[in-house]
C-alpha cells in the first residue's frame, strides 16, 4: 500500500541518496525539462485513457495511466521543491471558498 504521503517520501528519498537502477534518479538525473516532458506524455495518456473505446487495460486503463500521472506530478513538485503538505493546504484553504462560492445568489439559480 503506498498512499501519496508515502510515495513522495520515497522519491525526496531518492533525491537525497540516489540508488542505482531506480526510474525517480533517472528522471532527476535528465532535470527539469525532461519530468516536465514526462509528465506531458502522462497527461496525454489519463485523456486518452478516459476517451478511448480501445483499451490495452480494459477498464483500469484510466486508473493505470492516472497512478502514472501523479508519481510524475510528485516527481515534479519534488524537483521544485514543492511538498505534499503545501498542495494539502492549498487545497484546505479551498474549503472556505468554495463554501462562498455556493453562497453567491447567482450560483443558487443554477
Ligand atoms: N510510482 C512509480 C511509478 N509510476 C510510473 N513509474 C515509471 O514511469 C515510467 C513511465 O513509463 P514510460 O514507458 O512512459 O517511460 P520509459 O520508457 O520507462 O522512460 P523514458 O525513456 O520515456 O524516460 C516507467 O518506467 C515506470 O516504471 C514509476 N516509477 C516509480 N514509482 C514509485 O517510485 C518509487 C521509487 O521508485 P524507483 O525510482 O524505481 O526506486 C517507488 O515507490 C515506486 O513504486
Amino acid at each position: 500500500m503506498q498512499n501519496l504521503d508515502e510515495l513522495y517520501a520515497v522519491i525526496k528519498e531518492r533525491q537525497k541518496n540516489p540508488q542505482k537502477g531506480s526510474y525517480t534518479d533517472y528522471l532527476f538525473g535528465k532535470g527539469l525539462d525532461k519530468i516536465l516532458k514526462k509528465f506531458g506524455e502522462e497527461s496525454t495518456e489519463v485523456i486518452v485513457a478516459a476517451k478511448n473505446e480501445n483499451k490495452p487495460r480494459g477498464d483500469d486503463e484510466l486508473v493505470y495511466e492516472s497512478a502514472d500521472l501523479l508519481y510524475h506530478l510528485c516527481v515534479l513538485w519534488a524537483e521544485k521543491g514543492v511538498t505534499v503538505d503545501q498542495i494539502k493546504e492549498e487545497l484546505a484553504k479551498r474549503e472556505g471558498l468554495m463554501s462562498e462560492f455556493k453562497d453567491r445568489p447567482e450560483i443558487q439559480d443554477l
